[in-house]
């Protein structure tokens, strides 16, 4: 069996940027060989569905939660996606997340999901739960474009036209967003025009302690 080599998130490498809002981008997360793995064995089974309010349209897109998870799906999850977890709920990532948002991370619960969203699905600005301290949003498509849309939008206000920066979700990049009464994010259509790839993405959250 592979050993679980447990590789660390790469976050001394994060790109820290203060505008729109505080957030961190790493255009490398993991090193090659194990974004690769993680790519290659991305769960197909065990999502749910999620629907999209919008009064003109109706989409769904689906998620996974890996962590909490039901006991019965631990044992069917990739061993890539089983290092995966135990990597982002360990001590290591948690005291070097911490480090790079200057956040006390160490009382806070971890909550790890992930996302399919099909061609044309989207999520209108948001700023995200006052619960949630930090987010860390992971991608694993490859390729893809930023002319194909699914890029998350970072916004000046509530207007989703007031487009900061546009962050692709492209293969092994990643984003952390620090939660914030001003944190407008948002993500735009991927259209249809796409050939067909849905948009792949792991997240991380940690919880304010109750
Ligand atoms: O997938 C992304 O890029 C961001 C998703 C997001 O903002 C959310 O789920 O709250
Ligand atoms: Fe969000």
């Amino acid at each position: 069996m592979t050993p679980l080599t447990h590789d660390p998130v790469l976050l001394a490498d994060a790109r820290s940027e203060t505008v729109p809002f505080a957030y961190h981008h790493l255009s490398e997360t993991f090193p090659a060989q194990t974004a690769a793995r993680l790519r290659e064995t991305f769960p197909e089974s065990g999502f749910t569905k999620v629907t999209g309010a919008d009064p003109e349209k109706t989409y769904t897109m689906w998620t996974r939660p890996l962590h909490p998870a039901p006991a019965e799906s631990v044992g069917e999850l990739p061993t890539p996606w089983q290092e995966f977890v135990r990597e982002v709920t360990g001590a290591r990532y948690r005291t070097a997340l911490a480090a790079l948002t200057g956040l006390p991370l160490d009382p806070c619960p971890v909550e790890v999901n992930l996302w399919r969203y099909p061609p044309d699905c989207w999520l209108d600005p948001h700023v995200d739960k006052p619960g949630k301290l930090v987010t860390h949003v992971f991608y694993f498509n490859e390729p893809w474009s930023e002319s194909w849309g699914g890029n998350l939008l970072l916004l000046g206000s509530q207007d989703p036209d007031d487009v900061v920066r546009r962050v692709t979700p492209v293969h092994n990049s990643s984003v952390v967003l620090v939660r914030g009464e001003t944190s407008w994010h948002a993500v735009e259509s991927a259209r249809p025009e796409n050939p067909g790839a849905v948009r792949l993405s792991a997240q991380v959250i940690f919880h304010r302690p109750e």
